[in-house]
């Protein structure tokens, strides 16, 4: 019940149309009950020879259904209590179903609205499997609760109650009867509960993980592929699978008492009900007619609890699934201020951060002056990265400050965060949309010349020219027909038209052919020009180019200076730099090969 309220309070804008559901559902209960009352009072006349039932059977109606046109008024009122019970049905399907979709609809957009103001740094703490099991999955299993579970579940607990009500007026004594198989059928239906919640639980969230392992499987199967390996030797994916099957068996099981509890109580209730109807009928404490009534609503008015014993079952695994909603839903953005920035000039001051119990930076201070490159390097899982996260405020430094254009980054907006910086990096996400819709999504109103200057700019000009429908293009699955050079080069194009002062280069694990990469680095080289540039640097020329390099070693500055400066003394950048061919991770580009593209025209700045 408290999830329904729960859920009530997320379908604030569908609450009318719920009630509304409910009560046409309730209503249709009542007409498909009409039927009974015309077949008793149809039969009054060799039910009830000498007249003696009570004023409230006779009346208007039995003449109608008595006298000549008995049969036709009798099929007259049958067929309206069906069109009545037809009516409450479709309105309830509408009203219900109609809320449901537009609850779902609602609540993925708010989701996904949602989702996109969360720093990214929550966001890596949790699958993305799962994420989309939630907007998915989850959401989908509340779809189906305003038009059908929850004006099934009402009406069966408001129908007998109702039924119940009339034999207590018809005869007392057997709507106490009534009222106590009802009771105690209901009790058992409350018991099963208690188990069945934590089994639907367990249910719902192992096919929410067994969603997210089957996604990730998916999504690697290349590697699943080369390796030759079955779903059985990833271990998690078996591990999944097997607790699916479980859970599932686990749940039936759980079924079954109250499946077979319920009914057969009710059963018994209405079994006794017809002995001691049979035994007070002769002697005439129960009239015939009352008699007949109070059987068929027994058999008529219990019938639709039970079938929601197994609607409860999936109230459950709503429930869950509302709680997997309710939690993402819970999942705070960072406050923030709405300061603008002097400029963009980047200082790390004191900065120091860890995951958790992990300390992974230890007091980093540098300043990245504007038109300059300041490149990071260092042995792998030094923290380069983890400073470039904390520049698009991925998370919040533990002590120290860093600030762009004067500002703490904590006083500046994610959108103002989000237009100042420009990240290039090696994973490139495109969209399976036109090619102009996604350069678009960097600047919604930028023009055509705009957008072939941004392409020309970015070396992909040619690219885009020789596609079908040259900016029309859609780029089917994502992109997946594009060379890795010519994604990067899109997404340097995308980069152009934001104009964002400040860019943040990921130079990582770049694994391109001589032609791309000299393409991709006259890009950037032109990106970077003017521009406060971040590089996480693997490449010697990069380096050599910076105005500045910033050496980490396990979290702390090693060393920061010009290239020169720093090549010229004994030190950590010296050993790298003389490391070069070897060290794993730093690439040389062979002169002979392909000229080394330059950041940089003058070492230092931009020209
Ligand atoms: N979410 C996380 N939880 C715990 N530790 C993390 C997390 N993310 C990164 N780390 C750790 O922080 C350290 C710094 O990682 P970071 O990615 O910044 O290194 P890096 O210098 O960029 O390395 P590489 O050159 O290999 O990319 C590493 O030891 C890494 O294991």
């Amino acid at each position: 019940m408290k999830a329904l309220l729960r859920l009530l309070r997320l379908a604030r804008e569908e609450r009318r149309a719920l009630v509304g559901a409910v009560l046409c559902r309730v209503l249709e209960g009542i007409f498909a009950s009409l039927p009974l009352g015309i077949i008793v009072i149809a039969l009054l006349p060799v039910l009830d020879p000498a007249n003696a039932a009570p004023a409230w059977l006779r009346g208007p109606l039995p003449d109608l259904l008595s006298g000549p046109g008995a049969p036709l008024w009798a099929l007259l009122f049958m067929l309206l209590a069906a069109l009545l019970q037809g009516l409450a049905a479709y309105a309830a399907a509408e009203l219900g179903y109609g809320a449901g979709y537009r609850l779902t609809a609602r609540l993925r957009a708010r989701l996904l609205e949602h989702l996109a103001r969360l720093p990214l740094g929550t966001l890596r703490q949790r699958d993305t499997g799962d994420l989309t099991t939630v907007v998915m999955q989850d959401v989908t299993a509340l779809e189906i609760v305003p038009g059908l579970l929850l004006p099934r579940v009402v009406a069966a607990m408001t129908l007998p109650a109702l039924g119940v009500g009339a034999a207590l007026a018809i005869a007392p004594f057997f709507g106490l009867l009534l009222a106590a198989s009802l009771a105690l059928a209901t009790l058992v239906l409350l018991i099963c509960q208690r188990g069945l919640r934590r089994t639907s639980e367990e249910r719902s969230a192992a096919t929410a993980e067994l969603n997210v392992r089957l996604l990730e499987f998916v999504r690697g199967i290349a590697v699943v592929k080369a390796f030759g390996l079955a779903s059985g030797r990833l271990g998690r994916l078996e591990e999944a699978l097997a607790a699916s099957r479980d859970s599932g068996r686990a749940l039936t099981m759980r079924f079954v008492l109250p499946m077979i509890g319920v009914p057969a109580i009710l059963a018994l209730g209405t079994a006794l009900l017809l002995v001691l109807v049979a035994v007070r009928l002769p002697g005439g404490e129960l009239g015939a007619p009352e008699a007949l009534l109070l059987v068929l609503v027994a058999l008529r008015l219990f019938a639709p609890l039970v079938e929601t014993v197994e609607f409860f079952a999936m109230l459950r695994q709503m429930e869950a699934a509302l709680g997997r909603v309710e939690t993402v839903l819970a999942l705070r953005p960072m406050p923030h201020g709405e300061a603008e920035p002097a400029g963009s000039r980047i200082v790390f001051d004191d900065v120091s951060f860890g995951h958790g119990e992990r300390a992974v930076l230890h007091g980093v201070s540098f300043a990245a002056e504007p038109g300059t490159i300041t490149a990071l390097v260092g042995e792998t899982g030094a923290g380069k990265t983890t400073i470039a996260r904390l520049l698009t405020r991925e998370w919040d430094p533990q002590s120290g400050r860093i600030s762009i254009g004067g500002v703490d980054l904590r006083d500046l907006s994610p959108e103002t965060i989000a237009a100042l910086i420009g990240v290039v990096s090696q994973s490139v996400v495109l969209f399976s949309l036109s090619v102009r819709e996604n350069l678009r999504l960097a600047r919604p109103d930028a023009t055509e010349e705009a957008m072939w200057d941004a392409l020309r700019r970015a070396r992909c000009e040619d690219v885009v020219r020789h596609m079908p429908q040259a900016l029309d293009t859609v780029l089917e699955n994502a992109g997946a027909a594009l060379s890795g050079g010519e994604r990067q080069r899109l997404a340097i194009a995308r980069l152009f038209l934001k104009d964002s002062p400040i860019i943040v280069l990921d130079e990582a694990t770049a694994s391109l052919d001589v032609e791309n990469e000299r393409q991709v680095q006259e890009a950037l080289q032109e990106l970077g020009r003017g521009r406060t540039v971040l590089v996480i640097a693997h490449r010697l020329w990069t380096v050599r180019d910076a105005a500045q390099v910033v050496v980490l070693g396990d979290g702390r500055i090693l060393e920061q200076g010009s290239p020169a400066v720093l090549r010229d003394r004994p030190g950590p950048y010296r050993t790298l730099s003389e490391a070069l061919n070897t060290a794993p991770g730093w690439r040389r580009i062979d002169p002979s090969s392909a000229p080394p593209p330059s950041l940089l025209k003058t070492a230092g700045t931009f020209g």
